[in-house]
């Protein structure tokens, strides 16, 4: 006899915190899988609460209404089966990582995550206590092991739940983007199937959560290793996947597979949906940024009206002495391309305002970085009055080049609730850049190709005081991302003078990045939750 089982996988874009609207839309993925006339709908890790919950977690509130959320579940699932995930706490105040699996409108079995991340962005031991217990549940003649993201990372908790019995592995995910994720995933899986000779349905988030992005791509890998069902990325979707029961293995038939981005498109793709997710989630109404003729801003208003559409952002120019013509035609020449609302606000009066203020007080001083920083604050100063007059938040520009060693103004150009490039070096700016102009050309051609200045002063370039800018996310990738020494890094064929200097600002700039917005994680290590360094520190190598 061949029993079959029709199983979707639901890539969810659940709300942190939000248990009524995440329980709503649990509910009608499952009507929806209904139609499709599933058997059994698997959901990513913290469906009920969405991921991470942070300290949330840490709330005795919110597990009540996690089990009433669970119940509400339970009670739409009389007709067909599912896993989802949430958070417990036990009698002695323990709290754990669940998963549980309904069928005939009840909990019939529960299984607690076994290996808890604790690095990166992950805090996971923050707040739980680990299981031990395999869990498999048989259903429809088929004996599925349930596990929960990081489990599949080590063998252990795959290999019991094979030797429990299972005949395929379910695996929910929170698993966050970045640039190499996708192909770890594909290795990782690709192990535990050779290890345990069972196919495994991989089913992830997807969407923006603060500062990281849930890309989404579930797939189910066969046992023969091939990907054989792939979801798309970064978007919500529900990807059936037949299974059959085949001489004693259950077998997966192979389904639709998904076109996956590449490169610089799933990047741009990550961007967008941080940005997105974050104003979305949010509630804000739309975005504006200061638009200065120079990539970095250029690169920020694409994404934004990528994610957003031309009517949710609103660019200004704010032109002083140093701004240069082009930059002035240039930045109203994309506004115009791309369809934004548009201003040009001078900010000469106001830095005479300021300058004449401060006469007495800077007198017989030379000018500096003083009265640089004096235009960036003015500028931050009109950006948000216009924030707070029209709801829209405040995008900052600045890329994780400039991020790393502090070149960028405290209450200046740093102003902003959002910051889409923060974890983009300024050499993947420049790709980006010309990536997004092969779908249409939005981007001035001269604003790639000019020399990158801040026009703080006249004739300014960013390499007056910084290295190119290849050799800076050289020196910033080695240290930041693979934590190589100084030493380490001038074997790479730097002088020991640069590689200092750059070393020193990145680590005198902490306190600058601490007060920053928080930005879309696109790389392996990202300055934020997932870098997490002292302000004081009197560390040397
Ligand atoms: N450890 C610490 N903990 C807390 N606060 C600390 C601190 N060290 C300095 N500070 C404070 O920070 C101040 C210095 O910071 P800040 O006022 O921002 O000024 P600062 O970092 O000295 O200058 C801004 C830099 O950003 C560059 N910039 C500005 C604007 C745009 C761009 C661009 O192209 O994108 C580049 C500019 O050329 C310059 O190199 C100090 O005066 C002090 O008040
Ligand atoms: N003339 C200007 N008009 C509007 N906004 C400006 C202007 N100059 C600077 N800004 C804002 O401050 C940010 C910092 O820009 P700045 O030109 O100093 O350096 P940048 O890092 O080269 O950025 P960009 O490549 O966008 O010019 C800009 O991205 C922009 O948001
Ligand atoms: N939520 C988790 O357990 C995530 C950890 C895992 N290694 C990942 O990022 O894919």
């Amino acid at each position: 006899m061949t029993d079959t089982v029709k199983l979707v996988m639901a890539q969810i874009n659940p709300k942190v915190g939000d248990i009524a609207g995440n329980v709503n839309l649990i509910i009608d993925q499952l009507q929806e899988a209904k139609l499709k006339g599933a058997d059994l709908v698997v959901f990513p890790e913290m469906t009920i609460t969405g991921y991470p919950p942070e300290d949330l977690l840490l709330r005795e509130g919110l597990y009540p209404q996690v089990e009433e959320a669970l119940l509400q579940v339970a009670q739409s699932a009389e007709d067909i089966a599912c896993v989802v995930g949430y958070p417990m706490v036990d009698e002695l105040g323990e709290r754990f990582n669940m998963a549980a699996f309904i069928a005939d409108g009840q909990i019939q079995a529960s299984y607690i995550k076994q290996n808890l991340p604790n690095y990166s962005v992950f805090d996971e031991q923050r707040y739980f206590r680990s299981g031990n217990q395999a869990c498999v549940v048989e259903f429809k003649g088929i004996k599925f092991g349930i596990l929960i993201c990081e489990d599949i990372w080590k063998i252990s908790p795959a290999a019991q739940a094979k030797q429990a019995g299972a005949e395929i592995l379910l695996t929910l995910n929170a698993s966050p983007f970045s640039q190499e994720k996708h192909q770890d995933r594909i290795e990782t899986l690709s192990h535990r199937v050779n290890e345990t000779g069972l196919p495994i349905v991989y089913v992830n988030q997807v969407g923006g959560q603060d500062e990281l992005v849930f890309d989404g791509g579930s797939f189910v890998m066969s046992a023969d290793g091939d990907v054989c069902v792939q979801s798309a990325e970064f978007s919500s979707q529900l990807t059936e996947v037949a299974l059959l029961k085949q001489n004693g293995s259950t077998v997966v038939v192979p389904g639709a597979k998904s076109e996956l981005y590449q490169d610089e498109a799933r990047v741009y793709q990550a961007l967008i949906t941080g940005v997105h997710d974050y104003v979305a989630k949010n509630g804000f109404s739309g975005v504006l940024l200061g638009l200065s003729g120079g990539i970095d801003s250029a690169l920020t208003l694409a994404v934004a009206v990528d994610a957003l559409g031309a009517d949710r952002v609103e660019a200004v120019m704010m032109p002083f002495r140093y701004t240069a013509q082009i930059s002035q035609e240039d930045a109203a020449e994309q506004a115009s391309v791309m369809g934004v609302k548009y201003q040009s606000i001078p900010i000469e009066p106001m830095y005479q305002a300021f300058e004449s203020s401060l006469q007495a007080t800077l007198a017989g001083t030379e000018a500096d970085i003083t009265e640089e920083n004096l235009q960036a604050r003015i500028r931050g100063t009109l950006l948000m009055a216009i924030s707070n007059k029209t709801g829209k938040m405040v995008l900052a520009t600045s890329n994780k080049s400039e991020v790393a060693v502090g070149y960028s103004t405290l209450y200046g150009d740093m102003v902003g609730g959002f910051s889409p490039l923060k974890d983009v070096p300024k050499t993947m700016v420049y790709r980006l850049a010309q990536y997004r102009n092969t779908l249409s050309p939005v981007i001035p051609e001269r604003v790639i190709t000019r020399p990158p200045s801040a026009e703080l002063r006249p004739d300014q370039k960013d390499q007056d005081s910084l290295p190119d800018y290849d050799t800076l996310d050289t020196i910033i990738k080695a240290y930041v991302k693979q934590d190589k020494t100084p030493q380490e890094i001038v074997t790479m064929g730097y002088s020991e003078e640069e590689v200092r200097r750059v070393i020193r600002l990145i680590d005198r700039s902490e306190y600058k990045r601490r007060q920053a917005a928080p930005g879309v994680k696109i790389t392996h290590r990202a300055f934020g939750r997932d870098r997490r360094y002292p302000i004081t520190s009197g560390y040397k190598e």
